[in-house]
């Protein structure tokens, strides 16, 4: 019986910037907005741009990225694609999509036990494209794929990235390649127009930051703080001095992750001067946490609501 899931009132509203301003960023009708504005209007679609072009409009409107991470399948594929469009219509500029792996070593207890669950529902790697090829073209915004390195070398980079692109990604963060081994991952991501997203740490030595700064397409992923992802009480005020740093090292812009879970992190974060900031495990947390798939996105909307009004 196919579940009557209440969507959050953000995802119902169709903005006029959605389909008639051609000023602001164009987005998509919304899937439920489209529906609704079928018989008045020729909605407009346009195609979502990529990860840097997004950067470079949201930049033109002094404004900072909100960039989310779920796990995909947690709990399941059908609320994965109604999250996914509650993060677009909700403010999000950027989605991270995490493809389930069983030894996620960079990641903490929050989206380890996301992965699991995923994993353990049956969520494979070719029902995670089946799902975006049907709810990409409803999105405004670009999506970004998170995968452990072992399952892209296991399908074949160039098969891996050219499914990808099919399915509408525009971005892929691979956070366990080494630097030295990127050549062959950049090289079939630029043949598929996807952008490949490397990592800078607290620990990278400049010399090596500088050279993953010169190699990563679409933006910087800085890493707040040693470890791995999880919720902290508060962001390391390193944070300042490691975007400074790389800031004199790259116009490309810097997204700032890991411990990020109130909206006072993401507002400090976003002063100390990210063009972008990313939250997974809070947001994997009230998906996991929540009672009903429902309460879940409910949740799910008033947490990026607080996070995108944090943000300039
Ligand atoms: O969960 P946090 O602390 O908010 O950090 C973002 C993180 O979840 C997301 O970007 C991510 C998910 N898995 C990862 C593995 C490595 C680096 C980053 C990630």
């Amino acid at each position: 019986m196919a579940m009557s899931l209440k969507l959050p009132a953000c995802f119902l509203q169709l903005k006029k910037s959605d389909t008639f301003s051609p000023l602001l960023r164009p987005r998509r009708a919304s899937f439920a907005s489209a529906r609704r504005f079928q018989t008045m209007a020729v909605v407009n679609t346009v195609s979502t741009v990529g990860l840097s072009e997004t950067f470079t409009r949201l930049k033109e409107q002094g404004k900072v990225a909100l960039i989310p991470y779920i796990t995909a399948g947690d709990p399941d594929l059908s609320t994965t694609a109604q999250a996914l469009k509650v993060l677009d219509s909700c403010g999000s500029d950027i989605i991270e999509l995490g493809v389930p792996y069983s030894d996620p070593l960079a990641d903490g207890p929050v989206i380890q036990a996301a992965a699991t669950r995923s994993l353990a529902r049956g969520t494979n790697f070719d029902a995670i494209i089946k799902m975006l090829e049907k709810v990409a073209p409803e999105l405004s915004c670009p999506i970004a794929l998170f995968s452990y390195y072992n399952p892209i070398l296991k399908r074949g980079v160039e098969k891996f990235m050219s499914t990808i692109n099919d399915a509408g990604v525009h971005g892929l963060v691979v956070p366990d390649v080494p630097l030295e081994e990127t050549e062959i991952l950049r090289k079939e991501a630029i043949k598929y127009k996807i952008e490949l997203v490397l990592l800078t740490t607290p620990t990278t030595p400049v010399s090596r930051m500088k050279q993953i700064v010169e190699a990563s397409e679409g933006f910087v992923y800085l890493v707040s703080s040693v470890g791995v992802t999880g919720a902290r009480t508060s962001v390391s005020d390193r944070v300042q001095s490691l975007l400074h740093d790389i800031k004199e090292a790259t116009t490309k812009p810097v997204a700032v992750g890991f411990g990020i879970s109130k909206p006072e992190h993401a507002k400090q974060v976003a002063n100390w001067g990210a063009d972008g900031v990313i939250v997974g495990s809070a947001m994997v947390k009230l998906l996991g946490d929540a009672k009903s798939p429902e309460e879940g996105l409910e949740k799910l909307e008033s947490f990026t609501r607080s996070l995108k009004s944090a943000l300039p």
